[in-house]
Parts: structure tokens; sequence; C-alpha cells
């Protein structure tokens, strides 16, 4: 059946049942971009199977293009939403010295590569969206400094775009980060700094947020053989004499922030949802995103590469009150599954909305209110009271923020017609979402 129309940029999504549904997930936008840069620093060539195929690597693809490194695209089972491709490594020297490179927002793509450039060293300009040059970057800069880089800001002090010049012969081996703005500074920093071949330390200045992310980061250095010890995650220590050695064939798993809107879906509808490609062995963060469904209602059976989510029709979704800091993007979700809550909910220490593809804590609040919601923000916080019934037919503004596209699609599902304004910013991470949502989806 129709479903939804897309016109004049807005996609109308009508109050629409769920049924069950199995859903193959894109490749983790974290994993796919942080892989795709340490196997282009390799000492070896590899294959990356089930790469994420969407804007933010798009981005990584095309500066390490423009950087030398050699990649070959590979037939894919599925050519809709993921890549494989063979990349040669550069045996962690960029053939290209100088290069101007247009990075989009994606800060999986921005803050790495600003790391490896400065320390490696070149002429090379990095620049993004507009939004993308209100993003703060001063902090990996100055931890940056420290180690012997050159980098100018082009225009505000403590935001892209940036100038790179080759590095001072004089490092320091021993530098610090602050930690309470994007936890990006720090993988940016413990994915570059073994190319010098030195031993560094690492301590993190005050609270590091969203640590699961740095837990992704490790990971995938260690498969790439890179040695990484750390104490409570507040002091990293790199070994002298490491090099990138990328595993000859490796896989991406599913991207667990975008199966959290088809378990929200589950949660919601109550229909068995399956999402395919990730499990409870995942490295990724937002895992913990599914625990937290558990507590409010969800059943949850944990299989080998899936996961699959219903809830008793006669159990209501509990009201929660949940410090978010460890699955950041996860939480969105949950702003929109607080709808469906009978009372108050809270989502706490979410400072970091604040800077990512949007002010999400403002964009979030004034779409729910919209919707007939009473919010209440602070700087780090927000506390949404569902109202007795929701506004139908409201435009839901996006802000350029593929989050905020996909989780209002679910208040479809809460009986409520919604629009949904620029549905093409889910590009960013999951270009075919519309598709997958509408389809398991009927119209009441
Ligand atoms: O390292 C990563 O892959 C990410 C870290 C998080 O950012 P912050 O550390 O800025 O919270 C997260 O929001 C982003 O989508 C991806
Ligand atoms: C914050 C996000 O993206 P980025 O990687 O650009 O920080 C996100 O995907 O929610």
């Amino acid at each position: 059946m129709k479903l939804a129309n897309i016109s004049m940029n807005t996609l109308h999504l009508k109050a629409s049942i769920c049924h069950s549904a199995s859903i193959n997930l894109p490749g983790s936008k974290s994993i796919s971009n942080r892989i795709l840069l340490l196997a282009a620093l390799a000492e070896n060539t590899s294959e990356i199977h089930d790469l994420l195929d969407s804007d933010d690597t798009h981005y990584m693809l095309k500066a390490l293009m423009n950087l030398g490194v050699k990649i070959e695209y590979l037939a894919a089972e599925d050519k809709k939403s993921s890549l494989n491709i063979r990349v040669y490594g550069c045996k962690g020297k960029f053939p290209q010295k100088q290069a101007d490179l247009f990075l989009g927002n994606a800060g999986t793509a921005f803050r790495p590569l600003t790391a490896v450039l400065a320390i490696l060293g070149g002429e090379y300009y990095l620049h993004g969206v507009a939004r993308m040059h209100e993003r703060p970057i001063g902090d990996l800069v100055e931890a940056l400094q420290l180690a012997g880089a050159v980098i100018e800001y082009k225009g505000q002090t403590g935001f892209p775009p940036l100038q790179i010049y080759p590095t001072r012969q004089t490092r320091n081996k021993h530098i610090s980060v602050k930690g309470n703005v994007s936890s990006q500074f720090l993988t940016a920093l413990l994915m570059a700094l073994p190319l010098t071949g030195k031993a560094y330390t690492i301590d993190v200045c005050g609270e590091l947020i969203s640590k699961p992310y740095i837990t992704i980061t490790l990971k995938l250095l260690k498969q790439f053989g890179i040695q990484v010890k750390h104490k409570d995650f507040q002091t990293f220590q790199l070994p002298a004499g490491q090099h990138y050695h990328a595993p000859p064939q490796i896989f991406v798993e599913g991207d667990a922030s975008s199966a959290s809107y088809f378990l929200a879906a589950g949660l919601i509808s109550g229909k068995p949802i399956r999402v395919n490609g990730i499990d409870a062995h995942s490295i990724q963060g937002d895992i913990a995103f599914i625990h937290e469904l558990e507590k409010i209602g969800a059943h949850v059976h944990w299989g080998e590469q899936f996961i699959k989510i219903s809830r008793c029709s006669d159990q209501p979704i509990q009201p929660f009150d949940i410090d978010a800091n460890h699955i950041p993007d996860a939480a969105m979700t949950l702003a929109i599954v607080a709808l469906a809550c009978k009372e108050t909910c809270h989502i706490r220490n979410i400072a970091s909305w604040r800077v990512k593809e949007t002010d999400r804590i403002e964009a979030m609040t004034t779409e729910l209110r919209k919707l007939g919601a009473h919010v209440m923000a602070t700087e780090d916080s927000i506390s949404i009271t569902p109202p007795a019934k929701l506004q139908a037919d409201v435009h839901i503004q996006t802000y350029d923020d593929h989050r905020m596209a996909m989780c209002f699609s679910l208040v479809s599902l809460l009986g409520t017609s919604v629009y949904i304004d620029d549905p093409q910013c889910v590009n960013k991470t999951f270009p075919e979402y519309f598709k997958a949502f509408t389809g398991m989806c009927t119209p009441i």
C-alpha cells in the first residue's frame, strides 16, 4: 500500500500501524570511517566489506583518494546501502602533500583527518558545510599543537575551516586534551600519534564524554596492530615503533544507532521487529540503547547477527529518567519514545547535543512542542511530558540533521499523521531509511 508522498521536500507519513519486519542495517558510520582511514594508512592492502554507503563515508573516501590513496570498488551483494572496496595502504604516508578537502558535516572524517594530516605534515585545507564551521575543534587543535603541529584557523578561532602546514621539529611526548566537548578529539589523537613512530602519553583533562566511542577506537586500533594502554579512560599510552597492519578482510557491523529507530518501533507497536547486522558482541556503544528499552518494557531476543524486539501489548511503556552520556545519538530516539509514556521522562547529561549536526536540545524542544508535548530544556538535559493527544499534521523541521528526520518518523506510529521536512538529510548516514521505515508500516 502507498504510504508516503514526497513533495516540495516534505514527506507525509500517515498515522500507521507497524507490522512485524526484518531490517538489514546499513554499516556503522563510526566503524566505516575509522576503518577507511586506518586501512589507507596501513602497510598492506585490505578488503573492506559492508562499508556504509552514505554522505559521511563518501567524504572520507573522496578525501583519501585526493590524498593519493588507491581505492578500488568491488562488486557488492546489496548495491544500495553498502560498499565493498579494496584499499591499497600507503604505509603511513599520504602520496599527496597538498590538498583541499571538503568534508561536509562528517565529524568522523573531519576530526581524525585533521589529526592525521597535522601529524604527517603537508599543506592541507580542510573545510565543510556552514554547520561544520560552527562545530568546535579548538581542543583538538591545541592538543595537536602540543605535539608539534602547525594549524591555522581560516575562519573563527576554535572552528573549521583549517589550514594545516608542515610540522615543527620539536614534539612534546606528553600531551593533554579536553574530553568534555567531543570524544572524537581523543579518537583523532589515538589514530594519528602512532604515525610518528614515537611513544606518547595522552592525558584527558576533565570529564571524558561519549566513552563507548573511545572503546570502538581502541578495539579497531587493536585489529590494526596498534597497542594502547589506558587507565580509567584518563591516561592513554602509545608505545614507540608501531605500524598499521590491516586485517586482509574486514567486515563492518550494522549501525547500532540506525537500528534504534526500528527497535523503538518494535517497542512502541509491540510488533516483533528484527534488525540484522548487530548482536550482543557488537563493539558499538549504542547497543546499550537496547538495555534501556528492556528496562522500560521491551522484550528483547539477542540472536546471532540479529536482535529482535517486541512488547506485550498489555504492558505499558514505563517512563524513564536516564543519564544518556554514553549513548548520545540513540538518546534522540528515546526522546520520541517518551511520547508513548504516560508521565514525564528525563534525558540527562547530553550537553554534546548542542554541538552536533544542529543544536539538538533546541531542535528537539521546538519540534516536540509543536506536537503538543510539554518540554523543559536545560544546557545539558531535556524533560518531556507527552500531551493527552498529539497534534496531527505537524510539519517537523529537520535542521539538516539526519537523526531529527529519522526519530520523528516514529510519531506516525503513535496514531498521528506527521510531515517530515527535507527528508533527504538522512543521506548523511542512512540514504534508504524512509524506504525501510515505510516498508514496515501500513496506514490506519
Ligand atoms: O566517534 C564517533 O564515531 C562518534 C562520536 C560521538 O560524538 P561525540 O564524541 O562528539 O559525542 C557520536 O555522537 C558521533 O555520531 C560519532
Ligand atoms: C553526531 C553525529 O555525527 P558526526 O559524526 O558528524 O559527529 C551523528 O551522526 O549523530
